[in-house]
């Protein structure tokens, strides 16, 4: 008994216990005396104990019960918030599955305990179970609170040993490494025998769904045992064998007849009587339950009400029914008895006495049941001491024996009884065979009476009616019958009140202390595991976060070299083509192949194929320039391929060896690169150079360049800047008077320009004009006039032979002049959709070249075109490859940031579970030392 009651009794002190020869009075060993071996005034004493030691457990009863409240409710509390809290910041892990690898054997510095349990406890686990009596519950727990951060370790607890050997499976132990009250049964397939296997297979995140459905289980299991603490009702089962005298026994504790008795067995319904007065308002009525309705005495719809008289009918109505069928019944039945003689109706506690059916094959099983409910305080068994126990009998009591310990046991009709102690040797025997924890305290428990000696010779006949037996408050001891009840009554009133503390308050006690070790266990080893989190965490953040500044750097270092590098590669290609490229258009425009190794020029076939053999020319000069462009092609695709090699080790080398390692970069195909142009020219020839059709044709030109005699000849008579004006690429046409006159002025020089052509020298424009200023002197003088003609014959003949044996060189050097001139300097975009614009008439051709000039800048030259292209798709490769090295650093680089930003939260995430956790075991072992101090 705690300290703290001690000055409640009178007598607690020893000293004035010897003086007064007066015991302390506490309930154990005011129960120990009885009726009858004491004196009168012996028994005053003893009558004002057992009241000190009613108020007594009154007391301790309401103490333990408000400390077990605030227990369930801070316990409850404790586990919402943890729900709450995981469902945004943490999976919680599951102690069984969760160890942290190598630390399996350590204990936590931050929380040690050690966990013993007495003989015989029994423990409730998970769901509901039935209330575990014991005397004691030596359990030693201490939590120590957390300071710091410790090293991993992994929780242990120790199994709770039960010495209860006689249905060693009928409540769950937590063994070593198990959970207990939180613990998931998980019973699938194959795996049934190894949930935990089981467990392991799951992931954790549902792992943890499933913690969080037990751990709402486990708060509405508080709640219930809240409420049942709460509730002032105790319920006392009377069952036994069929006719062992039950109801008589019933009936005389209520001093009525209130149910049926008869020599045949008749009890077939579950019948609770409680006292009328505390419980219906005073009206004396019976309520029969509804199968499958939850009883609301408030509401009349959930039974029907009757009398209670009529319960003698409802019985033999019922006798038909299987035990499972039977109506339920609750008797309102006053107690007139003082509250100090009254079991119902005792001033402390409402106590409603249930009658159960006689046990046979048929109602063992629905009893047994029925006295497995929580609710049920305390079970009186009642055996007829003619027969002992029979097998039912036998069975319920080791049943009932394991699920309460005590069983409080009526030896009923020993008046029966001729030779008792024999009779009571036996029993006691059966009984300690049955129930070893009733056989021990027998004296209290097992109570050999007469119940048919409280009604006298001659019972009421009228269920309900009082019976006319005196009051047993005033029992002086007038007969052995009614003494031995009267001490079976004071022992069972004590017994129900001394075991409501237990039978109520334990199994809540038991239920938080396990569900704390549980969450202990959880929170230690989830506080494990953040620690190992945080750790790995910080470790990891500690190579990412450098990595990626490092990463970030030398990205940006590299981009900056990789267009550096592009730039040089691409100005390299561009200033390469075009060199090579006017150097073909100078070759070309000389009438050579600008690729003399690859094309050459046809040979003369004589005067007769002049113009197959010009065409032949044209045709020839432009395959030497398209070769010339597949050459600076190629050498463009040898720097590429070069660059593209480059650039490759360039970002392997900024990138980690791991990133660098992954292939997946494209498959670079040199030979891909300007197929678009060879694509374009399948149609028409030389298309795909950005050339325009007619430059394949034949021009009248290409056999007698007459505009290029008459420029050069225009030039010398100081037209040059006419023409050149024209040819200079400025935005300005030829007048139509401008082109007359070039024409008229062509014309007067003709036969000098050929002339003087013929010496192979060209002549200045002084020397121009003194030969026309001679020429018409001389015309004016006859003997010239008369030598004239033949002159002006032999010379054209001359010129005419000359002319025709020139051909194979003039050819070339004209349709060559007038291809380098197209290519030179009409605008790409301008010369391929103009087909027609390049005509047979010299003026059309002047007019052709000079709108060329003059639109120049509507589009590229030849060169400029084709270096353009050029340039353009080597940039356009490295470019793809530059991307693919950037792309390489992008993905490693966000792979890396990921990886810091997962570590980042991950570290938060276990900061916080630290925090919460030592914060959570600090509450744990609080309550947890409050809950211990329970002490009944
Ligand atoms: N002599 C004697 N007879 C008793 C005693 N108790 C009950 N009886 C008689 O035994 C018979 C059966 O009593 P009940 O109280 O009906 O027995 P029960 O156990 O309730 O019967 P069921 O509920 O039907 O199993 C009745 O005739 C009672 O009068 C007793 O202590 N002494």
């Amino acid at each position: 008994m705690s300290q703290k009651y001690a000055n409640i009794v009178p007598s607690a002190d020893p000293t004035s216990a010897e003086q007064t020869g007066i015991q302390p009075a506490s309930p154990k060993n005011v129960i120990k005396k009885l009726p009858g071996e004491q004196s009168s005034g012996d028994a005053e004493q003893e009558r004002m104990g057992k009241e000190q030691a009613v108020l007594l457990h009154q007391r301790m009863f309401a103490d333990n019960r408000d400390t077990l409240i605030e227990s369930i409710d801070s316990t409850n509390k404790v586990v919402g918030q943890l729900r709450e809290w995981a469902a945004d910041h943490w999976i919680i892990h599951y102690p069984e599955t969760d160890r942290v690898e190598g630390t399996a054997s350590s204990s936590s510095p931050n929380v040690r305990r050690s966990h013993s349990t007495a003989p015989g406890e029994s423990l409730e686990a998970g769901a509901p179970q039935t209330a575990a009596e014991h005397p004691t519950l030596h359990r030693s727990y201490t939590a120590a609170v957390p300071h710091t951060a410790s090293a991993p370790t992994t929780p242990t607890r120790k199994p709770l040993n039960r010495s209860n050997t006689l249905s060693p499976s009928s409540v769950d132990e937590p063994k070593e490494g198990e959970m207990s009250v939180l613990r998931l049964d998980l019973k699938l397939g194959a795996t049934t025998r190894n949930p935990s296997a089981l467990v392991k297979t799951l992931e954790k995140s549902s792992i943890a769904q499933l913690l969080d459905g037990r751990m709402s289980q486990s708060q509405r299991h508080l709640n219930n045992l809240k409420a049942r603490i709460s509730d002032k009702q105790s319920k006392v089962l009377v069952t036994g064998d069929l006719n062992a005298g039950k109801s008589t026994f019933v009936n005389a504790l209520l001093r009525r007849r209130v149910m049926p008795t008869d020599q045949q067995p008749c009890t077939t319904v579950f019948c609770e009587t409680l006292d009328a007065n505390e419980s219906n308002e005073g009206v004396e009525e019976v309520h029969m339950l509804k199968n499958d309705t939850p009883y609301d005495r408030t509401n009349e719809s959930t039974y029907t009400k009757h009398s209670l008289a009529e319960i003698e009918k409802i019985v033999a109505d019922a006798e038909e029914l299987s035990s499972e069928d039977a109506p339920l019944l609750k008797c309102y039945c006053a107690d007139t008895r003082s509250a100090k003689a009254s079991l119902l109706h005792n001033g402390v506690v409402d106590i409603s006495l249930i009658d159960a059916p006689g046990l046979n094959r048929d109602s063992l099983k629905t009893t047994a049941l029925f006295a497995r409910q929580e609710e049920i305080d305390v079970v009186v068994f009642v055996v007829s001491a003619e027969n002992h126990f029979t097998l039912s009998a036998k069975e319920f009591l080791w049943n009932a024996s394991n699920d309460k310990a005590y069983v409080f046991i009526v030896v009923n009709k020993f008046d029966q009884i001729r030779n008792k102690d024999k009779c009571k040797r036996l029993v006691l025997d059966q009984i300690r065979q049955l129930s070893p924890r009733t056989y021990e305290d027998a004296e209290e428990l097992v109570h050999f009476v007469d119940s048919s000696s409280v009604f006298g010779a001659t019972p009421p006949v009228t269920p309900g009616e009082e019976v006319k037996v005196g009051n047993m408050d005033e029992v002086q001891g007038n007969t052995e019958a009614s003494t031995s009840f009267a001490a079976l009554e004071a022992s069972l009133r004590d017994f129900v009140l001394q075991k409501r503390s237990k039978s109520k308050l334990m199994p809540a006690q038991t239920y938080v202390l396990r569900l704390l070790l549980d969450l202990a266990y959880v929170a230690r080893t989830n506080l494990d595991i953040a620690h190992v989190e945080k750790t790995e965490a910080q470790e990891n953040l500690n190579v990412d976060r450098p990595a990626l500044k490092e990463g970030e750097k030398r990205h940006a270092k590299l981009e900056s070299e990789l267009e550096m590098q592009e730039e040089g590669i691409v100005s390299g290609v561009v200033q390469g083509s075009r060199f090579k490229l006017d150097k073909a258009l100078q070759l070309i425009s000389n009438g050579q192949s600008s690729e003399p190794s690859l094309v050459s020029l046809p040979e003369w076939k004589g005067l007769l194929n002049v113009l197959e053999y010009a065409q032949q020319v044209r045709t020839a000069l432009l395959e030497s320039m398209e070769a010339s462009v597949k050459t600076i092609e190629d050498s463009a695709r040898g720097v590429t391929i070069e660059a593209v090699e480059k650039i490759r080790k360039m970002g392997k080398d900024q990138l980690p060896a791991e990133a660098a390692s992954k292939e997946n970069q494209r498959v670079f195909l040199p030979e891909a690169m300007f197929a678009k142009r060879r694509n374009n020219s399948r149609g028409t020839a030389f298309a795909g150079l950005g050339l325009s059709e007619d430059l394949v044709e034949v021009k009248l030109t290409d056999l007698f360049d007459l505009p290029h005699y008459i420029l050069i000849v225009s030039r010398k008579a100081g037209l040059d800047h006419l023409l050149e004006s024209a040819s200079d690429g400025k935005e300005r046409s030829l007048t139509k008077q401008e082109k007359e006159n070039a024409a008229a002025a062509g014309g007067l020089t003709l036969s000098l320009g050929a002339v003087t052509l013929l010496g192979g020298k060209t002549l200045g424009a002084k020397t121009l004009i003194d030969s026309v200023l001679k020429f018409t002197s001389l015309a004016s003088n006859g003997t010239v006039r008369k030598w004239t003609a033949p002159v002006f014959a032999v010379v054209g003949s001359v010129l005419v032979v000359w002319y025709i044996r020139d051909l194979p060189n003039s050819i070339p050097r004209n349709a060559g002049r007038s291809i380098a001139h197209e290519l030179q300097h009409a605008p790409i975009a301008s010369t391929r959709p103009s087909t027609s614009g390049l005509s047979t008439t010299v003026s059309s051709h002047a007019s052709a070249n000079a709108n060329a000039a003059a639109t120049t800048k509507e589009g590229p030259t030849f060169v400029e075109f084709q270096t353009n292209r050029t340039a353009r798709e080597t940039r356009r490769v490295l470019r793809l490859v530059s991307w693919e090295v950037h792309e390489m650093f992008r993905v490693h680089l966000s792979e890396v940031r990921a990886r810091v930003e997962k570590e980042e939260n991950r570290l938060k995430s276990a900061k916080g579970a630290q925090n919460e956790f030592e914060s959570m075991l600090q509450k744990v072992a609080g309550i947890e030392q409050r809950t211990r101090e329970v002490d009944f």
